[in-house]
């Protein structure tokens, strides 16, 4: 059977505002859509701005974990990108929910391991959750002899872990894997913000989360991660309950088919609509191995405004 095939909206006024009618909420994708890097895309704030215009809701969804909430808000604020914190949804939230009101460490076991920045960390702090490792500078160097014999013997190791969260850590080294090694060998949940392999950014692509982090732990621990942002499910129940979403008119809007794309269609959202300025390319979703094909896709977010502001 033939795979359905993406509409492409670009250029396409009558198509876009038609797009635009039939939903009420947008979920945004950032790295790759919104910005890459510092570097905002042309026209996005006009953009989005058009679509509020249009009494649309805007949530942004980023599997980003280096920053919280209000990390994000200043980012958004410093490019001038009008946004609200209310309406930040990250992967290190997500994650910060999950551990606090579902998994519900029992003290004393109740501590994280971090391998990630301070997006984690902040939003840990928030749900009153305790955690060690990330940017705590005593991690960031190299192993002593006692490092060796105490990860051994496990004389170094806090008795009061019991969950390894793996992000997005531009600091990670062979220090901080020993010891999330370690934790999980000692039966500590294994959970991870997010997998994705690359991180487009500076209009390249860098090691992402899932390359630096989750990876390595699970092959050398052989445990596999319950990872909490884009594609999961749990982290679109999540959002679906904060905002109250009508699944059937809310579009994803992405760069990624194998988070943002397959997380709209597993998530039975209305629609979803790929833009190619981050990591997906012309085409990707006709491979054979495609996980997912989007409804409609555009060369870039700012083709949406030749919509106007008033619907068709
Ligand atoms: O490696 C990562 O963490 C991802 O590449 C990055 O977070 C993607 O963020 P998003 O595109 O979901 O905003
Ligand atoms: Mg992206």
């Amino acid at each position: 059977m033939a795979k359905p095939q993406p509409k492409y909206l670009s250029g396409d006024a009558a198509a876009i505002n038609e797009f635009l009618d039939r939903f009420d909420t947008f979920l945004f994708d950032c790295d790759g859509v919104i910005w890459s890097g510092d570097h905002v895309f042309e026209r996005v704030p006009e953009t989005l701005e058009l679509i509020r215009s249009r009494g649309k809701k805007i949530i942004f969804v980023t599997n980003n974990s280096t920053k919280s909430r209000e990390q994000y808000l200043s980012k958004f604020t410093k490019l001038g990108i009008p946004a609200t914190a209310d309406e930040i949804f990250g992967s290190a939230y997500s994650s910060a929910i999950y551990i606090s009101r579902i998994l519900r460490l029992q003290p004393p076991r109740n501590k994280v391991f971090v391998i990630g920045e301070s997006g984690i960390e902040n939003e840990l702090r928030a749900e009153g959750v305790p955690f060690i490792g990330g940017t705590d500078p005593s991690f960031l160097r190299d192993m002593t002899p006692q490092d060796w014999r105490g990860i051994a013997d496990g004389s170094l190791l806090d008795p009061d872990v019991g969950c390894v969260l793996a992000g997005l850590d531009m600091h990670v080294n062979y220090l901080k894997l020993s010891h999330a090694l370690h934790y999980l060998h000692r039966g500590a949940v294994f959970l991870a913000t997010n997998t994705d392999a690359t991180f487009p950014s500076n209009g390249s692509l860098f090691p992402g989360a899932g390359s630096i982090g989750t990876a390595p732990l699970a092959y050398m621990s052989g445990k596999t991660p319950l990872a909490l942002g884009k594609p999961s499910q749990a982290m679109l129940d999540a959002v679906e309950g904060r905002f109250r979403l009508d699944r059937a008119r809310t579009c994803m809007v992405g760069d990624r088919l194998n988070t943002d794309i397959q997380f709209g269609v597993e998530g039975g959202l209305g629609g979803t609509l790929a833009v190619l300025t981050g990591v997906c390319k012309l085409g990707d979703w006709e491979k054979e191995d495609a996980p997912a094909v989007p409804g409609f896709y555009v060369d870039k977010l700012s083709d949406l405004l030749v919509a106007g502001s008033s619907s068709g």
